[in-house]
């Protein structure tokens, strides 16, 4: 264990970011009367280039005019790569009001790229006598993002959240699948006759986990695609929920229920962790380290364990 202590990641919820195209405007009313805990409004890929200008203004005016609640509301502009980031960063900081909470960089590739974006932002907000500081999320889709993971996660303050895109992700890797997350046919192993698939994403997912612990940000899981396919969703979001993701992306409302039922403990499982806390409690009294519950061995770390999952369930108290 290294003497330098695991920042905890903001103390905020995040079991699902509901996505809607800025220039679907007849949407946002319905994303924010939603049950998600983070709101998306995207200016990048679900908005055609002709698009961008309008969707902008859209956005913009909704962040004002709507009321979004206790919601993080996050808007993801368009990547560095492109024309149109840098108009969506000083649009979005000259006219938005303070509600805005948080920009969503897509791509990003290496820490110079948050840098950028940073350098921008800090740049209009001092000019404009912005009150509000705003935070960042990043988005983990390319081959360049995922080997520099760890300098991404230590990129800026600002950074919060940090998610897997799938679909870009398996681009840039040369993935063979169309597919948005989940099973893939092909990725299996064969024994004796049998196939047993396994999860493409896992070791990106693991790698995303790592690099936002060790720097206190929020690990998401991005999109699921195959939005027909509820039990496909639960299964991808279980895994990432078990990896120690906080959350996951609904593309289409029908997924936030899903999100929201994964990565909300479940009422026995938190009343284990607090059993488990009070067999430790008593295990000190005796001045031991280790004790036995339900047939099994707890001991210091078990304690850790358990907050983990407390810590949610009080968050989740907290704001309901
Ligand atoms: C996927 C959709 C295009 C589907 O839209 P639509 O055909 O309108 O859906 P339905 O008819 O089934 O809608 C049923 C009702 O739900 C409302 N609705 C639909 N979508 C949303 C939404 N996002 N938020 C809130 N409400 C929504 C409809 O209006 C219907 O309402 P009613 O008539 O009152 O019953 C659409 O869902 C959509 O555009 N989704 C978001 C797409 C998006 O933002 N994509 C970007 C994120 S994923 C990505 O970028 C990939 C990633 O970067 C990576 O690389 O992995
Ligand atoms: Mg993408």
């Amino acid at each position: 264990m290294s003497f330098r202590i695991q920042p905890a990641a903001p103390a905020r919820l995040n079991r699902c970011q509901l996505f809607g195209p800025g220039s679907r405007e007849a949407l946002f009313a319905k994303m924010a009367s939603s049950a998600a805990d983070v709101i998306n409004l995207d200016l990048e890929d679900s908005v055609a280039p002709d698009d961008k200008e309008q969707a902008r203004k859209n956005i913009i005016q909704a962040i004002g005019d709507i009321d979004w609640g206790n919601k993080t509301l996050s808007v993801r502009i368009n990547g560095l790569d492109t024309p149109f980031w840098y108009r969506d960063v000083v649009d979005l900081l000259e006219q938005a009001s303070d509600r805005l909470d948080q920009i969503m960089i897509p791509k990003v590739g290496n820490a110079a790229d948050v840098y950028a974006v940073d350098a921008l932002v800090s740049a209009i907000e001092a000019a404009k006598g912005r009150k509000k500081r705003i935070s960042f999320e990043v988005i983990i889709e390319s081959a360049a993002g995922v080997s520099h993971v760890e300098d991404i996660a230590a990129s800026s303050p600002r950074l919060q959240a940090m998610s897997l895109g799938a679909a870009d992700f398996a681009a840039s890797m040369g993935m063979a699948t169309t597919g948005i997350g989940g099973t893939q046919e092909n990725y299996y192993m064969a024994h004796e006759g049998a196939k047993y698939w396994s999860d493409p994403w896992h070791w990106a997912q693991a790698a995303i986990v790592a690099a936002c612990r060790t720097h206190g940000v929020l690990p998401v899981d991005g999109p699921f695609g195959d939005f027909g396919d509820d039990e496909g969703f639960r299964a991808q979001a279980r895994r990432s929920a078990t990896l120690g993701m906080v959350g996951k992306w609904a593309i289409h409302p029908k997924q936030i229920a899903l999100a929201n039922e994964i990565f909300t403990p479940h009422e026995k499982v938190v009343g284990e962790a607090r059993e488990i806390l009070a067999a430790m409690e008593e295990a000190k009294k005796n001045g031991a380290g280790a004790t036995v519950y339900n047939g099994r061995l707890v001991d210091i770390a078990s304690i850790r364990q358990a907050q983990v999952i407390v810590k949610q369930a009080e968050l989740i108290a907290a704001s309901s």
